[in-house]
């Protein structure tokens, strides 16, 4: 399928940065650099700043998401916000998986499915991060974890509500790390993952899903990285926090 029918998305995940204050001045530096983007752009920001967020981002291209939900509705859940108040906010994004989650708070693939319920209930639409380990590749079982991760995390997504899913391939070694995987094997993975899905939803579905690429990504190596023919944008962490740098990769998914 030419990838040019499917939408590239660049999504920024802030990860815990920013203050109000200067959550405010990068979404006012950066709404006009995107504002003719050929692409998608998201960003996703701490709970604190999301009132910020959307409330400049009304009327604009850029998409706000949150960085994670909880699967419950409500509750006794000290600490954790679910998937119906940021619906009610005006939130349309969340990451769900991510491996910081999954690596420094216990989240496993059983508990990023029901965070995937929760969310596409709440109407919301899923960036799932998949990604695997250093020692996982090295051993030559990435296939074999992504394709888990991807499979319980859609236990239950109906072919329609796979439309509101954007899949983000993050190799954990490369996430933070200045190490980027090499374009052919960010696009390898990239396209395993489709296979996946085609096996589950069919070629259709899987043709028109969003697979982004994340892990050190930069306004150098984005256009590489997004040219592969199964690699539809990123999924942008360090370098969604200069407007510059972010606009640059929102370009590259742009031609
Ligand atoms: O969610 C974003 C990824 O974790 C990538 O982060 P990074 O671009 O800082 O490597």
């Amino acid at each position: 399928m030419n990838k040019n029918l499917r939408k590239a998305v660049i999504a920024g995940n802030w990860k815990m940065n920013k203050t109000r204050p200067e959550a405010k001045a990068l979404i006012e530096e950066l709404k006009p650099m995107v504002a003719d983007a050929g692409c998608g752009v998201v960003i996703c920001v701490p709970y604190t700043n999301l009132e910020t967020a959307l409330a400049l981002t009304e009327g604009t291209n850029i998409g706000v998401g949150a960085e994670n939900c909880h699967w419950e509705k409500s509750g006794a859940f000290t600490g954790e916000i679910s998937a119906d108040m940021l619906a009610e906010m005006g939130v349309k994004y969340v990451v769900i998986g991510h491996s910081e989650r999954r690596q420094y708070f216990g989240e496993t693939d059983e508990t990023v499915q029901k965070r995937v319920r929760a969310a596409l209930d709440a109407g919301l639409t899923v960036i799932l991060c998949v990604g695997e380990l250093l020692a996982q590749r090295e051993q030559g079982i990435t296939e074999e974890i992504v394709g888990l991760q991807t499979k319980v995390a859609l236990g239950g997504v109906s072919a329609e509500e796979l439309k509101r899913v954007i899949i983000a391939y993050e190799p954990v070694w490369a996430i933070g790390t200045g190490k980027t995987a090499t374009a052919g094997q960010a696009n390898e993975v990239c396209r395993y993952i489709r296979a996946v899905v085609a096996g589950l939803y069919g070629q259709m579905a899987a043709d028109g899903l969003t697979i982004q690429y994340g892990g050190s990504m930069n306004a150098k190596n984005a256009a590489e990285l997004v040219a592969q023919p199964d690699v539809d944008g990123g999924l942008i962490g360090g370098a969604s926090l200069k407007a510059p740098d972010f606009t640059a990769i929102v370009e590259a998914a742009s031609k």
